[in-house]
């Protein structure tokens, strides 16, 4: 049996563990057997978390892993606040894009801002097949349609595209996992297909590498507010707008980017892990 915790930020769930309670158990295997969302508990992604120093451990629901999670992180906040685990108002996590900073900004409800450190342009980072220095606005050739993306690391990869310049917007599931497999991502990628409502107001809709459509990205947030800003569609600080809540992002001066959203706890329980 497995103690589980059941979080979301804007409608992205995940189940989060001590890393105590999964000993003996392969991550990845759980994580695709967890977050099942028939024969498991269901969600987008499992979240490990490690003490002393804090560290956020992160596996998309198809078990594979993925170095950041920003709505994750903020959902990883309230569970430590949630458990004792730490009360502090500002702290540090480490994850595998590095060490992110924490605020809590509000306790009812619970509202997180996280640094999330800068964005990174170059290709290699991002595993991406070009000798470009780095990729923005560049065409891709999706089944036979012309699609322009621009796309950089924001502690993981991410693509934006801006949906103004489509026509048929009609299914963007199979728009962002078309993009999301293109053979120039070595590794694949995030996909944001993002509206503009005004130049502080973006929508966004992702198609997450390694958990399909999901109601929301933090990390793809930051991504869209980036590019969007230097491509001239938004400011540096914009509000982006999710099915199930709305973040906020802001990049400084220092090129640093800030996301504050919330973190809701959904339920607790015990997992019996016959299917792992
Ligand atoms: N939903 C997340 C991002 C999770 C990781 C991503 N699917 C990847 O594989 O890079 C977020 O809120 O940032």
């Amino acid at each position: 049996m497995i103690s589980f915790s059941k979080y979301h930020g804007c409608g992205n769930d995940f189940i989060i563990l001590k890393e105590q309670n999964a000993s003996g158990y392969s991550y990845p295997e759980l994580a695709r057997a967890i977050c099942h969302r028939t024969l498991g508990i269901g969600a987008d992604g499992l979240i490990i978390v490690k003490e002393a120093p804090l560290e956020m451990i992160f596996y998309n629901s198809d078990g594979s892993r993925a170095p950041m999670c920003g709505n994750g992180i903020r959902c990883f906040a309230k569970y430590c606040y949630d458990e004792g685990i730490t009360k502090d108002a500002d702290y540090e996590v480490v994850t595998l894009a590095g060490i992110m900073g924490v605020h809590v900004a509000g306790l009812d409800p619970f509202l997180v801002e996280i640094n999330m450190g800068k964005p990174d342009f170059d290709p290699v980072k991002s595993a991406i097949r070009t000798d470009l220095d780095r990729f923005l606005k560049q065409d891709l050739d999706v089944n036979g349609q012309r699609v322009q993306v621009s796309s950089c690391f924001m502690g993981t990869v991410h693509t934006v595209l801006w949906l103004e310049d489509y026509a048929d917007t009609a299914d963007l599931e199979s728009l962002g996992r078309e993009i999301s497999h293109h053979p120039v991502y070595a590794e694949q990628t995030n996909v944001n297909m993002v509206q503009v409502i005004d130049k502080n107001t973006l929508k966004l809709t992702t198609y997450e590498r390694g958990a399909g459509m999901t109601y929301a990205c933090g990390t793809g947030a930051c991504a869209s507010v980036v590019i969007g800003a230097l491509e001239g569609r938004c400011e540096k600080e914009a509000n982006v707008l999710l099915p199930y809540g709305t973040l906020h992002i802001k990049q400084i001066e220092n090129d640093e980017v800030f996301m504050t959203g919330p973190a809701v706890k959904i339920g607790q329980g015990s997992y019996i892990g016959e299917n792992t």
